[in-house]
Parts: structure tokens; C-alpha cells; sequence
């Protein structure tokens, strides 16, 4: 039978070396053919969460599972085997190599050759700039057009959730929104997504859902629209009030829950 959620932190606690924990007993689960966005303040422990999903670093206690299946204490490479595929923060594209040496770095765990052709013309369908630019040396492509190499590159192992942290970093606002869409036709194509933004209220109109971390845990989540609708939060963490004011009269959404 199908897993509820693809991917499920639980109660997660980790931390680096002997400092303080970072982590402090946080819950965060994908359901399928979502995108599930972290947001909160500096230093709240977004990208933590993403390196612990994939295996960088590992928890020092609760559970991690992916598609049902406990995967608790894999490392990188198990973990990619397991599904999930993570995009770093900045760019990490090979500049002095092609688009479709980027692209076939991702296919590095798999052997089959017709598997290894069906993921090129799936990425390549997915983002056109790929296909368009594939002979090209990536170093030569713009940034938001390197990030949707980056994209390809971890979609080649099929994998059931992408993590993805900070995309729009180093972006500009309309290069942002491009990315962004890229991100709606990764959902739209059946991967679920784990994002992680600086840029709260661009990635929660992207989202299905949304976690706000605070102080290592989720301290609020909830459909992300009724999120971005909640005018306390987005004083709180959104830089401001939404721009419709009407959504100052908006009721508090009843799917958000607030945890302590
Ligand atoms: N490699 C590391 N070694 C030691 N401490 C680290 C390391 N990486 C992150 N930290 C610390 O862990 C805490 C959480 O960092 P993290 O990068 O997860 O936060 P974040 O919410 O993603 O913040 P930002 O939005 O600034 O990227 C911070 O106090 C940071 O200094």
C-alpha cells in the first residue's frame, strides 16, 4: 500500500559537532505531488533540516522515513538511493562542462542505458532551457538557467522528493519567478518537493504547504495560502502584511496548526 507521505522527519533533534542543538524535536512530513516549503528567520535551521533529510548530517535522535520505509542513519548516497535528491544552496553546476555532462552527473548510481535516455528526455521536456542549451558549456548559461540544470541533474534518479535549498538565491526578482514556475512544473509532473527559502512570501505562493521554524521546531504550519493570509505571521515572518489588505479580515485559517 502507498505511504501517506513520502518523507517524514520526526521529533528530530541534530546539531553540529558539540554545539547546542540546532534541531530541537522537529516533525515534518511530504504528502505526494507536493510542494512543502520551510520558512522562518535566519539561522532557524531550514537548511539543517534539508541536510538531515539527505543524509549529511546525521540526527542524534527520531526518525526519518522515506515512502513508509525507515531510512534512520543512512548516509548521502544511501539516502539518494532511498529517493531523495538534494539541491544545495548556491550554484553548483560544473562551469567548464556541457549542460549534458551536468545533467548525466546525476546518473551516476544508475547502469541501465534505455532508464539512464527516458530520464534525459524527461528532464529535457521538463525544462526546455536544458534541451535548448544541452552542447552548451553551463558556465555560459545565466544563473536561473544554471539552477534548472542543477534541477535536471537531481531529477535523473527518479527520485521521490527533491529537496531544494534556497533556489532563488543570488537571483533576481524576475529570474526568481522563473525559477519558481519550474518548481510548480516539477509538482505538476508528480515529484514532490522539500524548498527552503530566504524569500518566505514568494516560496508560500509557490507551496502547498508551509512550516514555520522557530527556535528548531515547527512552530506553525498549515496550507501555505491560508498561511500567507494570516496577517500576525506575516508581520512575524513575512516581512510585512500582505499586499491584499482584505486579507486583513481573512478568519485564522482552520487547517494551521500552532505547536507550543
Ligand atoms: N556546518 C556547520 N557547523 C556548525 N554550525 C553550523 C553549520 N551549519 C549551520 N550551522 C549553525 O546551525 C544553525 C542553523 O543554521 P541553518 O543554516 O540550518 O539555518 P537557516 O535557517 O537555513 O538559516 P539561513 O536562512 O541563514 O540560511 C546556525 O546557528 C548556524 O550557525
Amino acid at each position: 500500500m502507498a505511504s501517506e507521505f513520502l518523507l517524514e522527519l520526526n521529533d528530530i533533534e541534530a546539531g553540529y559537532g558539540r554545539a547546542a542543538l540546532v534541531l530541537r524535536g522537529l516533525t515534518v512530513k511530504v504528502p505526494p505531488g507536493t510542494v512543502v516549503c520551510l520558512v522562518g528567520p535566519n539561522g532557524a535551521g531550514k537548511s539543517t533540516v534539508l541536510k538531515v533529510a539527505s543524509g549529511l548530517l546525521k540526527p542524534r535522535s527520531g526518525t526519518i522515513k522515506v515512502d513508509g520505509k525507515d531510512v534512520t542513519g543512512q548516509g548521502p548516497q544511501q539516502m539518494l538511493r532511498s529517493g531523495l535528491a538534494h539541491v544545495l544552496q548556491g550554484h553548483s553546476v560544473f562551469r567548464e562542462m556541457t549542460v549534458a555532462e551536468n545533467v548525466n552527473l546525476g546518473a551516476y548510481t544508475l547502469r541501465d542505458k534505455a532508464v539512464i535516455n527516458e530520464r534525459i528526455e524527461f528532464v529535457k521536456e521538463l525544462f526546455p532551457v536544458v534541451a535548448d542549451r544541452w552542447k552548451s558549456l553551463a558556465g555560459l548559461l545565466s544563473g536561473g538557467q544554471q539552477k534548472q540544470v542543477e534541477f535536471a541533474r537531481s531529477l535523473m534518479v527518479s527520485p521521490k522528493v527533491v529537496l531544494l535549498d534556497e533556489p532563488s538565491m543570488g537571483l533576481d526578482p524576475k529570474t526568481t519567478s522563473t525559477v519558481f514556475e519550474q518548481v510548480v512544473r516539477m509538482r505538476e509532473a508528480g515529484v514532490a518537493v522539500l524548498l527552503v527559502e530566504q524569500n518566505a512570501r514568494r516560496a508560500l505562493e509557490t507551496a502547498d504547504i508551509g512550516c514555520v521554524l522557530d527556535l528548531g521546531r515547527v512552530h506553525i504550519t498549515g496550507p501555505a495560502p491560508e498561511l500567507l493570509a494570516d496577517p500576525k505571521l506575516g508581520e512575524l515572518y513575512l516581512g510585512g502584511r500582505p499586499a491584499d489588505s482584505t486579507a486583513d479580515k481573512a478568519p485564522a485559517g482552520k487547517g494551521v496548526t500552532v505547536d507550543g
